[in-house]
């Protein structure tokens, strides 16, 4: 039987100006959810009220049947991949892998075509693709049951996105994953089912037509 994470009920204004009006969002382990949206849209806040860390006017988050009012204090229920850069800078990634999975696990994550080069380095010495990479791959591996993506292909060259989307098909064997970006060719390539946020509301993606008609896209 899969775990069920689901997402009901999301009103979310900011000053007075509703971001999210009617929001329903179910995800079970061994899918991988792609939302995208115009700019402002509030996929970023939907995504930081699942993860508990943003309030909402009214919200109801169910995991397995049970509420949840905060869920990143449940521990191995849910990691967030924030839009900005989350690790801290002047620690080496040895001690930062050792401390998200046990030192067993530090040789075996390293063993990365693009990380074993960068071992001893502190994090204040990797490119911007490389930390992005470094911090995905981190929150993919760890133990929580889902894992949420915030504009995880953002400044990433085109051959590592190929690595990303393999971790990501590769994490979603156990987890469930939702993610956001902007690059939606490869959201809706790695994703399994497609959700658009618009007008305050989550309506669900069939084909590249209707993210035309919701204004997403440009004539093809
Ligand atoms: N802390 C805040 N205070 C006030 N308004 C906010 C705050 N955070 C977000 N907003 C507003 O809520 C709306 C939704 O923002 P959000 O960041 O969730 O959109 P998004 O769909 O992720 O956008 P983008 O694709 O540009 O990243 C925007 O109009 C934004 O200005």
């Amino acid at each position: 039987m899969p775990d069920v994470l689901e997402i009901d009920s999301v009103i979310k204004s900011y000053n007075g100006n509703q971001v999210l009006t009617d929001i329903y969002l179910k995800c079970e382990t061994g899918h991988i959810i792609g939302l995208l949206g115009r700019n402002g849209s509030g996929k970023s806040t939907l995504l930081k009220i699942l993860f508990g860390t943003v309030s909402a006017d009214r919200k109801f988050i169910k995991s397995n049947g049970k509420v949840y009012n905060k869920p990143y204090k449940e521990t191995g229920l849910i990691a967030y991949l924030p839009q900005d850069n989350f690790l801290p800078y002047n620690l080496k990634i040895e001690t930062i892998i050792e401390a998200y999975l046990g030192k067993e696990n530090v040789a075996s994550f390293l063993d990365d075509a693009l990380l074993v080069k960068l071992w001893g380095q502190k994090v204040s010495t990797l490119s911007g693709g490389e930390l992005r990479y470094l911090e995905i791959k981190l929150l993919l591996e760890g133990h929580s049951k889902f894992v949420l993506l915030d504009e995880p292909f953002n400044g990433v060259a085109p051959v590592l996105i190929d690595s990303l989307k393999d971790l990501i098909r590769k994490a979603a064997l156990t987890k469930g994953v939702i993610l956001t970006d902007h690059d939606y060719r490869n959201v809706l390539d790695v994703a399994n089912t497609w959700h658009m946020v618009f007008d305050g509301a989550i309506k669900k993606i069939n084909n590249l037509d209707e993210l035309y008609r919701y204004g997403y896209i440009p004539d093809l």
